[in-house]
């Protein structure tokens, strides 16, 4: 099993999906640089939070416009799971993978803790080895998470199944506490939430290793 996490200017999360990855593979991802135009042959390609670009202009529009991210989103288009977490998640709606974008959070504040999120769809390789309505405690941390789309947009993915996640209580002002949502295929995923900060109880918890280990084992 070969990944691969990809750096950019600002990433800060890039180790820790290094090290939940080789906890759960068995294998050191591949750290790519965001000015790489080639991707190895990898089975999993995650964008890790972070500033990228100090989050200029938006967070993640610049991150976006990568030369690598031609490479990911071929990738994607190929059907090679694609993971964005928090500022990943930022880049792949900039990106047009994902529907919607990444406001400001309502309220204005910095959002940071571990927050619980139900488990709403089980039909994809990152959800496959969750259980529909199992609760998981992530950590957030970010000040631009409250996810929008248009209604017809957010109707859509509630009837295809794609809101992966949803927070049980409001958070960031989300429409409808979404947490994480799914592309059509269902093979690139975005959530705002931090499952590579806790994937051992030395870290304050192990859901993110029970997320990470159904992911790989979906598609070993
Ligand atoms: N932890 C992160 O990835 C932070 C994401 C982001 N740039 C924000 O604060 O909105």
């Amino acid at each position: 099993m070969q990944t691969a996490v990809i750096v950019s200017p600002a990433s800060n999360c890039d180790r820790d999906a290094q090290v939940a990855l080789k906890q759960v593979t068995g294998n050191d991802p591949h750290m790519v640089w965001h000015a790489d135009t080639e991707l190895p042959p990898v089975d999993l390609v995650v964008i890790p939070g972070g500033f990228s670009y100090g989050d200029y202009l938006r967070a993640g529009a610049m991150a976006a416009r990568s030369p690598i991210i031609r490479e990911v989103i071929a990738r994607a288009e190929a059907g090679t799971p694609v993971l964005g977490i928090c500022n990943g998640f930022q880049i792949l709606t900039e990106a047009g993978l994902l529907p919607g974008a990444l406001l400001r959070n309502a309220g204005i504040e910095f959002v940071c803790g571990l927050r619980t999120l139900r488990v709403e769809n089980t039909d994809s390789p990152f959800t496959k080895g969750l259980k529909h309505g199992q609760y998981l405690k992530f950590p957030v941390a970010h000040h631009d998470g409250n996810y929008e789309a248009d209604d017809e947009t957010l109707d859509r993915l509630e009837g295809e199944g794609r809101v992966a996640f949803r927070y049980v209580e409001q958070v960031n002002g989300s429409a409808r506490n979404i947490a994480g949502v799914l592309n059509k295929q269902g093979n690139v995923l975005g959530m705002m939430p931090h499952p590579e900060r806790v994937i051992s109880p030395l870290l304050g918890g192990e859901d993110g290793a029970t997320f990470f280990r159904g992911l790989i084992e979906a598609i070993a």
